[in-house]
Formats: structure tokens, C-alpha cells, sequence
């Protein structure tokens, strides 16, 4: 697809003593390290960890409280973010077509037509997601899977150089998860950034070369097989039970 040409390998993801929380409470505390441009990460960890503010934050919907995200060099790179399905207000009157579509916007704005071209993207972005004849569908009206399908049109669509997922397969069945794993396969082959938030081991193990296990703080980041072994898991666990949701300032910046 000509339309596809978003700079590749220019998602570096950068993070500086990095604390984010809400309401000035820490949900993520002191984040040192590098997401490299080109690279394929999965972002695990038990439940209330961080894993979604992280990537709100990295996708510039959250501020951080403290230390810095530099994304890219030079020039910012553009940014694809998917929330979880919770976030996605399926109850909007909005067609399959014109969801996907909205994938055009950062480059064709809000108002700037849809040509001939364009419409082909469209047309092969939803071929590639195998929603071919759900073109006027309403979003309402889709299984979880058809929609989760039809918001990785939108992904391929944005042609951004930086791709977050968070939890793109939680409660989507077997055939949905091995096609839309294959576009993550693919998006990795062009070199574009991609970090997941995702909960099955088993898919971390098998497609990311990569992880960075969470619990408030980094327990352990780098290579996959690394990172999940039973004493780091455990340690993330224990540090989950451990904290305290009330605390108001955090104890390493205070020591
Ligand atoms: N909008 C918000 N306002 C206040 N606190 C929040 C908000 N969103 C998240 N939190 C808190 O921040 C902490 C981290 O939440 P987050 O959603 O990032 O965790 P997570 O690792 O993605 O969890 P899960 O696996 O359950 O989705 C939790 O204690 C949560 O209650």
C-alpha cells in the first residue's frame, strides 16, 4: 500500500526516572530505559501494576509526575493507541467503514476527504482483518472479536511508527487472536515499534522477544525467557501485595 510510509525504525521510546499516578498518588515509580525503535515488547504484571498508565502515558494521555518520556529523535513520530475493549464506547452509531477510516485522520484531518486512493486502504485494511462485507455494519452489532478485528484495520491504517495494544486479546477467541497476532508479527517486520500490555504468558512467550514485568516499579525488562522466570513473577506479585494504594508520596524520592 503507497499510503503506508510512516518513518520506520524512529520509535525509540525513552523513559527518564519516570513516576505516574493520579491525583498526585504514584502508580508507577522511577522508570529508567530504553524501548527500542524497531522493537516488540510485551508489558506484564499482576493486576493495578501500572501496565495501563504506562502506555496512556507513553500514547501522551497522561502526564507523568516526575522524570520524562522522550519518544523518538528529532521529529515526533506518530503514535497508534488501542485501549482496553472497557474504554471503547462500542454504543457509538458508527459504521465499520467509516470506524476504520477514522484511521486516515492524522493524515487527512478531520475534514480533508476521502479519495480514491484512500478508499483502497480502507478497502485492504478491512480484507486484511477478514471483515470484507462488514463495511456497513454498525459497530454495535459486532461480535467482540469482528470488533477487535475492526479496530486493528483502524492500527494498520494509522501507519504509526510507535503501535500500543493493551490488552488487545482479553476475551477474544483462538481464530481472532492467531490472525491479529500475525498483523503484530507483520507490524514487527516493518520495523515499527510495538508494546502490548497482555496477561497470557503463553502468547508473550511464543511472539515477544521482549518483556518488561511491572509492579508499581520495573522487576526485571529485557529478553523474554529472562524476565518470566517464577522468581521474578513472584517478586512482582509480593511487591502488588505489598503496597499501599493510599500512599501519597513516594518513599524513594522522599528518602
Ligand atoms: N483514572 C484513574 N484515577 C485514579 N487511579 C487510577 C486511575 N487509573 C488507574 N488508577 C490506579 O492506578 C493503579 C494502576 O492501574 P493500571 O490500570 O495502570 O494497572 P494495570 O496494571 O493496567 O492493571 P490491570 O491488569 O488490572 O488492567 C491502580 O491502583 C489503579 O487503581
Amino acid at each position: 500500500m503507497s499510503l503506508f510510509a510512516a518513518k520506520r525504525r524512529s520509535g525509540a521510546i525513552r523513559f527518564e526516572d519516570l513516576t505516574l499516578g493520579y491525583d498526585r498518588h504514584p502508580a508507577v515509580h522511577h522508570l529508567d530505559g530504553e524501548i527500542a525503535a524497531g522493537s516488540l515488547t510485551a508489558v506484564v504484571g499482576p493486576n493495578g501494576a501500572g501496565k495501563s498508565t504506562l502506555l496512556k502515558a507513553i500514547a501522551g494521555a497522561l502526564s507523568p509526575l516526575d522524570g520524562r518520556i522522550r519518544i523518538g529523535t528529532g521529529e515526533k513520530p506518530r503514535i497508534a493507541y488501542l485501549p482496553q475493549a472497557a474504554d471503547i464506547d462500542r454504543a457509538f452509531p458508527i459504521a465499520v467503514y467509516d470506524l476504520v477510516a477514522m484511521g486516515l485522520w492524522g493524515r487527512s484531518g478531520l475534514f480533508g476527504g476521502i479519495g480514491r486512493k484512500q478508499q483502497a486502504a480502507i478497502g485492504e485494511a478491512i480484507a486484511a482483518v477478514g471483515l470484507t462485507g462488514f463495511e456497513r455494519r454498525a459497530i454495535g452489532t459486532l461480535s467482540g472479536g469482528q470488533m477487535q478485528r475492526a479496530l486493528f484495520a483502524r492500527l494498520l491504517l494509522q501507519d504509526a511508527a510507535i503501535i500500543l495494544l493493551d490488552e488487545p486479546f482479553t476475551a477474544i477467541d483462538a481464530r481472532t487472536t492467531a490472525d491479529l497476532l500475525d498483523l503484530v508479527r507483520r507490524w514487527h517486520a516493518e520495523e515499527r515499534t510495538v508494546v502490548a500490555v497482555l496477561h497470557d504468558m503463553e502468547v508473550v512467550r511464543r511472539v515477544f522477544p521482549e518483556t518488561l514485568l511491572i509492579a508499581r516499579e520495573p522487576i526485571a525488562w529485557g529478553e523474554t525467557a529472562s524476565v518470566l522466570t517464577p522468581e521474578n513473577l513472584l517478586e512482582a506479585r509480593r511487591m502488588i501485595e505489598a503496597f499501599d494504594p493510599h500512599a501519597a508520596v513516594c518513599e524513594k524520592a522522599a528518602a
